[in-house]
């Protein structure tokens, strides 16, 4: 079946991957920028941009965020308010006009003590501002009234944008070796995977009326990898000869702190929504394909 669903943030990594797998499926996707849709704006002014919106749409998917990791340490009024306080705002009018709501949210809302994967019903406390504010963003649908489902990821990648693949690559241009923190685990996600994978959670949102809603984790599949190691696959696979120097955090200062574990269990969004998800390693193949195309 086809769907209409709107996209919130076309021009990120999920934004653009879910154009791209939406046009794939044969889903019709309602695409808004900053331009449409600033998260920023006045209640009144997000209102007014969801009621604009075609009648009758299965879903809004809401991909916009901000990012900026340590950015967020001395941004937070503007970290809460584009990660919380807008969707917020979005989610009550989804509510209003009968609009379900998929949002998308961040392995850091855990502390990351864990030692083995981190499953949605999992206790959050965040290290930073960007996860405190992405884990009051949930709590905010969750509570707004709407039929919502929470996807969390991690490590997001492509061949395009700037993301941890694209800066390894481009320090490769001027250095053979590069110093990258070995004591951080997770799992990388490809932006072409996820978004796949959100529009499967979409389709089963608009045509199960009993799926169970709440929060899901998608990842990439695969062996856990710290940022060193993952740094290491990409130079392999690129058939670069670049030495990684494997460092603790401790000599890798950054404004915030990050989670030493936060390898989600995505069990519940494979079974629920009976799809399988691929490796990292085979989103990492299709990235720097996406990038050789890219040129
Ligand atoms: N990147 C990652 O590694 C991870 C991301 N996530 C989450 O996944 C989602 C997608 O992330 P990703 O695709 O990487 O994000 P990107 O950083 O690639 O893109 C962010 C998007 O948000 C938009 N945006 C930022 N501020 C505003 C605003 N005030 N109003 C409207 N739009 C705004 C940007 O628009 P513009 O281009 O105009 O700036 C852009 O489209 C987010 O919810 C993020 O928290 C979760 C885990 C990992
Ligand atoms: C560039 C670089 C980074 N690092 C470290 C810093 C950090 O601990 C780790 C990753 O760096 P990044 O800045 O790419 O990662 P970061 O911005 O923390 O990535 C996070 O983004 C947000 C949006 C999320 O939601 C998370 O899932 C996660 O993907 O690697 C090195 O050790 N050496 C380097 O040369
Ligand atoms: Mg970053």
């Amino acid at each position: 079946m086809s769907l209409r669903l709107a996209v919130i943030g076309k021009t990120g990594q999920l934004g653009q991957a879910l154009l791209r797998e939406g046009e794939a499926l044969g889903h019709q996707i309602i695409a808004l920028d900053r331009e449409a849709l600033d998260l920023r704006s006045s209640p009144k002014d997000i209102e007014a941009a969801i009621t604009a919106l075609p009648s009758g749409l299965d879903g809004l998917i809401l991909a916009a965020a901000y990012t900026d990791v340590d950015g967020a340490e001395s941004n937070a009024d503007l970290a809460y308010a584009v990660n919380s306080t807008g969707p917020s705002v979005i989610a009550k009018a989804c509510a209003q006009h009968d609009i379900p709501i998929i949002h998308i949210s961040t392995d850091y809302v855990f502390d990351g003590e864990a030692d083995q994967p981190y499953t949605p019903d999992n206790d959050t406390d965040p290290l930073g501002v960007y996860g405190a504010s992405k884990l009051d963003g949930e709590l905010a649908v969750l509570s707004s009234g709407a039929r919502a489902l929470i996807l969390r990821t991690s490590w997001i990648f492509d061949g395009i944008n700037k993301n941890f693949l694209t800066t390894m690559l481009k320090l490769s241009d001027t250095r053979d070796e590069v110093s990258v923190v070995d004591d951080q685990i997770g799992r990388p996600t490809y932006a072409g995977h996820l978004a796949h994978a959100v529009l499967k959670a979409a389709e089963g949102l608009a045509e199960e009326p009993d799926i169970e809603t709440g929060v899901y984790h998608i990842t990439g599949s695969g062996e856990e990898v710290s940022w060193a190691g993952f740094a290491k696959a990409i130079f392999k696979s690129e058939g670069r000869d670049v030495y990684v120097d494997e460092i603790p955090t401790s000599d890798y200062p950054t404004d915030a702190e990050r989670p030493q574990y936060s390898v989600l269990d995505t069990e519940r969004f494979e079974r629920t929504f009976r799809h399988p998800l691929p490796e990292w390693q085979a989103g990492l193949r299709a990235a720097l394909d996406e990038r050789d195309e890219n040129g």
